[in-house]
Order: structure tokens, then C-alpha cells, then sequence
């Protein structure tokens, strides 16, 4: 890629037209104040980074932008007027178009129809003429490298295709400015090098970016500007020589963050907890073997769709398993439904938290305490739920994860991407399984709570818990990990170990062909 960042800092001193000025902000529901007062300036044709911790209000701003939620007081101003913007629909017709995480399409419609979806169509004779529509995308989707056909039902799309048609139906919108939710999540490297093409494409042509993510690696390479949220106001606007890492971390968290001091990592020679021999589910998984001992954390790498979280819900039962064995300590395990792998001493923490893990209507301590119950009834006669018991316990984890939240009582749903994350991952310290199989565990998470999960997971494993962890972010696994296996299409095909285990290494293995 050349160098976006120096371009658009050039754009940017060439003094390109503001485009949109968000100004004091403010929104609370209820009684949590999500705004106190953010302001933000965009430009045209700038890639603008938001930053901010989990709970900071990135996503309440960019509701209030994309007309899905009202602010309660500040203003809004494009191109130097002041607007209101109270429906999608006048946030469309503003020039705003957002790419949320959940990529929100119709799946029963093809490319085309969803790209159109709210757009007056051409029609021929009283029917919608298709063929005419297809000549006017067609240009658009092979600008942004769009290669499956525009009649393609959506469902069949990889979450990479999936951005590029939101992105093409932002430009059928003529859109000035591309509001970007945590793009790479769910994209491989390879993926994500394509976008970052594809958005030094968009701001040449005069259409502005804001990025909104985590991972700061890709906030600095991108982003000529950034803006960074603490705790629901705008703290900095970083640019230029301020625009550093080391402000960056500080204007989110307010201070430094400690490293995670990475101690010498030894073989870990205790007993086997979980071994899985031959483990298949055709064609994801074809036959995986290894063994996680006591005390170890064991990483998983590999590039999204080699198979790891099809292996992971192997492992905790929620898929049927077409071949091979497995055993807890030492007993054959084969279960048939994660509440039966919950109950012999595994836990988990998926990749889509949201919808597997979480009751988003019940309150937090309800959600923390859910695979806990022993922990919490009075007593083995008397099974009736202790909640005093249950307060305490949810705010101890609460208080250890930094959860952003006004109370145990809160519904699950009203918390923050990030927090809710913490919250299945709390559960999990309270219940104390024998093997803990986390997936992506810090996706989504902010740098200061990273390092903490970091920490508690190898806090976890000196107690004797065994760990595996599945991260597509290769720079976590040989921070976090004493072993690393690497998966490629199915299959286990590099283990890592001491000075062997590290980034690059990891890179290398996983673009490495499956025999
Ligand atoms: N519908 C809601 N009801 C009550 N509180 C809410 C609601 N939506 C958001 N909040 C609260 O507003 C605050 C800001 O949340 P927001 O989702 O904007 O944070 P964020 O910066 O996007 O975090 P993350 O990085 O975790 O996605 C949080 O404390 C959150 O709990």
C-alpha cells in the first residue's frame, strides 16, 4: 500500500473543506450519561480515527450521526449549515453511510436488491428494469473488487464480500463520508490489506472515512487524525507530530497502561486435561489432534475460516462430532450439547458472544452467574439462589474487569460492545472449569482491559486451569500463550515453542499449505 497516512495528512494541510462538525453532543438514557459532550470535525477525503475505551460512547455517537437515536442537546453541521438528523433515511440523503459490525442485510435478497434497498429504481414499463440497474453497479463493484455476481443471493457471501457490497452501496449513495465500525474484526490479513486499499481509493476520490477501532496498529498506519472519547467526551484530537501511540493509549485510558511483563515461558509438564485425537468435522475440521495439559495456555492460530472455531465448538459440543475421540482428564468425552460439556468442567467464551452467550434482557449478575449456580445456592440441601451472595460475586468481577456499568441489576443489552464481552468472560473466573476454551477473547476489547484479560487468563493457568485460546490478532498469541498450534484448512499443521513462537512465525505457518 503507499503511504495513506502521509497523503492524507497532505490532503489535510491542503486545507480540504470541513464536511461535517458534531459539537457538544450530549445523550443519556435513563440515568447513564452514554454523552457528556463529544464534538468531531471531519473532512473531506480523511481517514479519521475513533479511539476510546469500551463504554467511551463511540457507538451512542455514531447512532446520533446515523439518525437511529436523538441526541439530547449539541449540533449538528455539514458543509457549514446547520441539520437534523432524525431518520437513516436523512442521514442517507446528508451524504452519511455507516457499516456497522452486524452488516446488516435482507438474506432472502440478492446483491443488487440489497444495494438498491430505499432507492428509487429505473423502470420499464411498470417493471423494475434490472438489466439497466446492473450496467449502472457494475462499474462501482469491480472499483472496489467486488467479484461475485450482483444476482448472488447475500447469504452466500463471506464477511469480506459482505463489507465490499456495503461499501459499494454506500457509493450508489453517493456517499462523502463512510462511517466504519471495528472493520477488521472478521476479516483475515490478507482481507484486511484489500479494505485498506479500498479506503486509500475513497479518500483520493474526496470521501471521508472515520474509522472507529480498537486495534491502534491499524489507527496509526490509516488515520491522519484521531479522535479519542473518555468516558463520553472528546479528550483529544491528535494529527501530526501529537498523533503517537503512547498519546493515543493515553488519551483513552487517561494514564499509561503496564505491559504485560511476559515471563520466561517452560514447557509445561503437567497432567493432560483435555486430548482430542483425530477430531473431525468434514470439510472444516479433518482430523485434529494434540493435548493441553494443566497449567498450560495453548494458542490456536491461523487465518479466518481454517477451521478453529468449528473445532472449538466441536470441543464444547455444539456441533456433532463425524469422527475421532476426546477426553477430559483422563475420561472419554464426547458431548452432546454445551450445557453437558459445561457440566463435566469445560467453559467457553465463542466468537459471536452476542448471540450464544448472552441474555441480553436479564440483568448482569443473572448473566455472570448463569453456568454458576452452584457457587451461589445456600446450600447443597437447600438449593434456593443466594442472590446477596450473587450481588457480591457479579461486583467483584465487575470491579476486577473494569466493567462499565451502574449497577449488577443492569440489563446485559444496554452495555457496551466491549463490556458485554467482559461479562461472558467473568462468568467464566467465577465458575472456575478445568479447561477454558476462549474464542477471539479480547475482539472488540479496549487496550486496557486486554492487558487485564491477559493477565487473568495466565493468572487462571498458575492455578492449574488448562487454556486454549483461538486469536486471529497473531501478535496475542505468543504475548499470552506457553504453545501455539497453527491451523490450516482443517487441519494442525506447525506447533511453535520458545523463541520459535512468535509473530512472524505464526504469519508464515498460517499461509502455509495444508497437505
Ligand atoms: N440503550 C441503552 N440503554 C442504556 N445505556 C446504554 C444504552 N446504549 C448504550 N448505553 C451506555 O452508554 C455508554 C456508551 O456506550 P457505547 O456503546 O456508545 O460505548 P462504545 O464506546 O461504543 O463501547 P465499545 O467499544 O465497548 O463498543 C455505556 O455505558 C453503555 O452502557
Amino acid at each position: 500500500m503507499t503511504d495513506l497516512k502521509a497523503e492524507s495528512a497532505k490532503q489535510n494541510s491542503e486545507e480540504h473543506a470541513v464536511f461535517l462538525e458534531a459539537e457538544n453532543i450530549v445523550k443519556s438514557y435513563g440515568g447513564v450519561h452514554a454523552l457528556k459532550g463529544v464534538s468531531l470535525t471531519l473532512r473531506a477525503g480523511e481517514v479519521h480515527g475513533l479511539v476510546g475505551a469500551n463504554g467511551a460512547g463511540k457507538s451512542t455517537v455514531i447512532k446520533v450521526l446515523a439518525g437511529l437515536t436523538r441526541a439530547d442537546g449539541g449540533r449538528i453541521r455539514i458543509d457549514g449549515r446547520d441539520v437534523e438528523v432524525a431518520t437513516p433515511h436523512q442521514a442517507s440523503d446528508l451524504g452519511m453511510n455507516f457499516i456497522h459490525q452486524e452488516l446488516a442485510f435482507i438474506p432472502s435478497m440478492t446483491v443488487m436488491e440489497n444495494i438498491m434497498l430505499g432507492l428509487p429504481k429505473k423502470t420499464h414499463f411498470g417493471w423494475v428494469d434490472w438489466a439497466a440497474i446492473e450496467k449502472d453497479i457494475a462499474p462501482i463493484a469491480a472499483r472496489v473488487g467486488l467479484k461475485a455476481s450482483l444476482s448472488t443471493n447475500v447469504k452466500t457471501l463471506s464477511t469480506a464480500e459482505n463489507w465490499l457490497v456495503n461499501i459499494c452501496r454506500a457509493l450508489v449513495r453517493k456517499a462523502r463520508l463512510i462511517v466504519m465500525d471495528e472493520p477488521t474484526a472478521s476479516l483475515s490479513a490478507n482481507e484486511a490489506e484489500r479494505l485498506f486499499a479500498i479506503i486509500e481509493d475513497l479518500s483520493r476520490s474526496g470521501v471521508a472515512v472515520l474509522y472507529v477501532s480498537h486495534r491502534l496498529d491499524e489507527i496509526m498506519r490509516l488515520c491522519s487524525r484521531v479522535t479519542a472519547f473518555r468516558d463520553g467526551r472528546s479528550v483529544a484530537c491528535l494529527e501530526g507530530e501529537t498523533l503517537t501511540r503512547e498519546n493515543l493509549v493515553e488519551a483513552i485510558v487517561g494514564g499509561a497502561v503496564e505491559p504485560l511483563v511476559r515471563e520466561e515461558r517452560h514447557a509445561i509438564d503437567g497432567p493432560v486435561a483435555l486430548s482430542v485425537s483425530g477430531l473431525k468435522r468434514l470439510p472444516r475440521v479433518r482430523g485434529v489432534d494434540f493435548s493441553l495439559r494443566k497449567g498450560e495456555v495453548l494458542g490456536i492460530g491461523g487465518l479466518v475460516g481454517a477451521g478453529r472455531s468449528e473445532l472449538a465448538r466441536l470441543i464444547y459440543g455444539a456441533d456433532r462430532v463425524d469422527g475421532g475421540k476426546m477426553e477430559l482428564n483422563g475420561i472419554p468425552f464426547a458431548p452432546r450439547s454445551p450445557s453437558e460439556a459445561v457440566h463435566k468442567g469445560l467453559g467457553f467464551v465463542p466468537e459471536e458472544r452476542r448471540s450464544e452467550a448472552l441474555l441480553l434482557t436479564k440483568s448482569l449478575a443473572f448473566n455472570m452467574q448463569i453456568a454458576n449456580l452452584s457457587n451461589i445456592i445456600r446450600s447443597p440441601a437447600l438449593p434456593l439462589i443466594d442472590y446477596r451472595k450473587r450481588r457480591t460475586k457479579s461486583e467483584e468481577i465487575i470491579r476486577d474487569l473494569a466493567i462499565k456499568t451502574d449497577g449488577v441489576d443492569t440489563p446485559v443489552g444496554r452495555l457496551s460492545g466491549g463490556n458485554q464481552q467482559k461479562v461472558v468472560i467473568g462468568r467464566w473466573l467465577l465458575r472456575r472449569p478445568d479447561v477454558l476454551i476462549l474464542d477471539e477473547p479480547t475482539r472488540g476489547v479496549d487496550i486496557g482491559a486486554r492487558g487485564e484479560i491477559h493477565r487473568l487468563i495466565r493468572d487462571l493457568a498458575a492455578e492449574g486451569m488448562a487454556v486454549l485460546v483461538i486469536s486471529s490478532e497473531p501478535d496475542e498469541l505468543p504475548d499470552l500463550c506457553d504453545r501455539v498450534l497453527v491451523m490450516v484448512e482443517g487441519l494442525i499443521t506447525r506447533e511453535l515453542t520458545g523463541e520459535e513462537m512468535n509473530r512472524n512465525a505464526i504469519i508464515e505457518a498460517s499461509y502455509a499449505q495444508a497437505s
